[in-house]
């Protein structure tokens, strides 16, 4: 069933709780409710994914237009020291599904070490790259564009699943493609393409994953929560209902159920767990709600007023996140500015859409889409590589380069203008833009609360570029996309730089360009981190649960170890099959 207020819920008492039906959450709800025996509650602070959110949702022309609306939490960062002291728009999900409801859509694994990784640093070789091959084909499935363009050279079936989350590849190739493409022919050693950059390889240029099928886009909420709803009663979805804090039994530590209420003056309701109760939040909500309950950092908790339970120092530290800027090139060929900005020609391609899910609005998103995109290391002899190197393995990437493109992705038209923070896309001409990513930042940040109450945001610091490497390696990332881009594909195409970017003849100058545009690439990971279990440091034990409470787990982006290699939605859901199977296993469900 599905209710809007806690009061609509008769029984007060599930098997499990699951706060959060963002990305982890509805997997984690679909799963453990495949069991007949269990009651399941899933609480989302949101709405549902229905009604105008719906359209915002799954029109995949329409994806981004999510940010800054009430789907999105809208929080913002602290003053940011490394971007001169700006402070920046930090979307997250609010709305079933989670941030898999307002994402880029981008699918993207990352490297096998990522994986290998997080066996290490867990001590569980099951959360190995091998090992979890199996959650990756009940996951994801390669499913073709709405025209049925043939994909064949531009993925492996082999490494694609028969999973419930569609993914997909570009209806249209684009002009620009091509030349990424033939580049990686003329100069394969250099430039060496990739078949599929979600093989355990994520090193080189290739097409890149997006999760559309059938024309919409697919999230955790129509792969798998939907569906569940729709034939289970064992589960239960209540929305408009932010969890406040974790109750503990008397006198121990252990955590069987949740206070929730609807606004900072409604009445708070209880909602007690017989198993366990499942934190899926997110980045930033885990810890908070951690915090909230006295799980923390005990002087931080103590200072707003709340008694610590646990002195647990690693909530809401380590936060990583990844930034992208964008360079820009006026460029030979036709722009698409004059079909986005035509309101009638817009609205057109959604009512094609609504029809039968075809055409324009039924490719991938409007402002930021990627076909083609390259994942690169430093190179060996890099100094920055003196100062440590934080990739997962000298198989993984320290930056990326991706080709935007935008929505109409006919062979003649050229990409479109991407701009910055702060810049103003020129009315003339056509334009081609690229973003850089450092894949593998060392600035670490914090999420902290600012009261005890819930429904206060908290501070969200992501420290970017407060080391050395990140900036060295943002400004090596530019170097190596102007390189790129002086290659004979490229010739007859590339017709000026857009002036910020003729600018970029320094390292100096170039670094100025970073901290001027800079922007999140809304990748937080980390604030409760996996650890083994005899570690001190950690949040989480391999199996995912609280270290030093009991019947607290945590399924989200925020157990990671490190920012993700590719773009993290992939190793959420990789996650959270795993940890619902875990959980299975440990209550002997089915
Ligand atoms: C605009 C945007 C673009 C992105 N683009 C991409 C991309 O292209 N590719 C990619 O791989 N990744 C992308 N990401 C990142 C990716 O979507 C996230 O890393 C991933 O979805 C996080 O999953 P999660 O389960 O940890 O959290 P979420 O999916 O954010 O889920 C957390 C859920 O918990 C709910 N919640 C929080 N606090 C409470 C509370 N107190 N009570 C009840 N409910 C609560 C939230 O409302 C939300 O539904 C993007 C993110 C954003 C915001």
């Amino acid at each position: 069933s599905i209710f809007t207020a806690p009061e609509q819920v008769a029984s007060k008492t599930y098997d499990f709780i699951i706060i959060g039906a963002g990305t982890a959450g509805c997997v984690i709800a679909a799963r453990l409710s495949e069991d007949p025996s269990v009651k399941v509650l899933l609480i989302e602070a949101g709405g549902l994914d229905d009604g105008t959110a719906a359209a915002t949702i799954s029109i995949p022309l329409l994806a981004g237009t999510g940010v800054g609306t009430p789907i999105d939490w809208n929080y913002t960062t602290t003053s940011q020291t490394g971007l001169n002291g700006r402070q920046i728009q930090y979307p997250r999900g609010f709305v079933v599904g989670g941030s898999s409801s307002i994402n880029g859509m981008i699918y993207s694994r990352g490297s096998s070490e990522e994986y290998d990784r997080l066996a290490t640093v867990s001590g569980d070789s099951g959360w190995s790259w091998n090992k979890l091959q199996k959650y990756i084909f009940i996951n994801e499935q390669h499913t073709p564009p709405w025209n049925n363009r043939s994909n064949v050279g531009e993925f492996n079936p082999r490494v694609h699943g028969k999973g419930p989350l569609l993914t997909g590849l570009t209806p249209t190739v684009f002009g620009t493609d091509r030349r990424v493409i033939q580049t990686t022919s003329d100069h394969g050693h250099k430039y060496p393409f990739n078949l599929d950059l979600n093989s355990g390889n994520g090193l080189g240029f290739g097409w890149l994953h997006t999760t559309v099928g059938n024309g919409a886009r697919s999230t955790s909420s129509s792969a798998y929560l939907h569906p569940a709803l729709n034939s289970r009663s064992n589960l239960d979805l209540l929305l408009n209902t932010q969890v406040t804090r974790l109750v503990s039994t008397s006198c121990s530590r252990t955590f069987k159920g949740v206070k929730a209420a609807q606004s900072a003056t409604a009445q708070q309701y209880s909602f007690n767990a017989t198993k366990e109760v499942i934190l899926s939040a997110g980045t930033v909500g885990t810890p908070q709600i951690l915090m909230l309950s006295g799980i923390g950092p005990a002087k931080q908790v103590q200072n707003v007023g709340i008694i610590s339970t646990l002195d647990l120092p690693d909530v809401g530290a380590n936060l990583q996140d990844q930034t992208i800027l964008a360079l820009q090139w006026q460029v030979n060929g036709r722009t698409l500015s004059s079909f986005l900005n035509d309101e009638a020609a817009v609205g057109a391609a959604i009512a094609q859409w609504e029809i039968n899910r075809t055409g324009i609005a039924a490719g991938n998103t409007v402002c930021i889409f990627v076909d083609t995109i390259c994942f690169l290391r430093l190179p060996n002899n890099s100094t920055l590589l003196k100062l440590g190197d934080p990739a997962a393995g000298s198989n993984s990437p320290h930056f990326q380069l991706a080709f935007l493109v935008s929505t109409i992705r006919l062979p003649s038209f050229a990409n479109t203008f991407f701009p910055n923070v702060n810049q103003i896309a020129p009315t003339t001409g056509n334009w081609m833009s690229v973003s850089v990513v450092v894949q593998s930042p060392t600035s670490r940040g914090s999420i902290n609360i600012t009261s005890s109450s819930a429904f206060d945001h908290p501070t969200i610091n992501p420290a970017y570029y407060t080391t050395a490497f990140d900036i060295g390696t943002a400004v090596q990332a530019i170097k190596t996309l102007l390189e790129f881009l002086s290659t004979s594909a490229w010739n007859g195409f590339i017709l000026e730089p857009f002036p910020a970017v003729a600018a970029l003849t320094t390292d100096a100058s170039i670094e100025a360009y970073v901290r001027a545009f800079a922007d999140t690439l809304k990748h937080p990971t980390s604030t409760a981190k996996i650890s083994k279990r005899s570690d001190k440091g950690g949040v989480v034990g391999p199996d995912l649960l609280v270290k030093g409470v009991k019947g607290l787990r945590i399924v989200d982006a925020s157990i990671l170890p490190a920012a993700v290699a590719g773009f993290p939605q992939a190793e959420v859901y990789i996650v959270a099959e795993r940890a619902a199977d875990l959980i299975k296993r440990a209550w002997s469900l089915t």
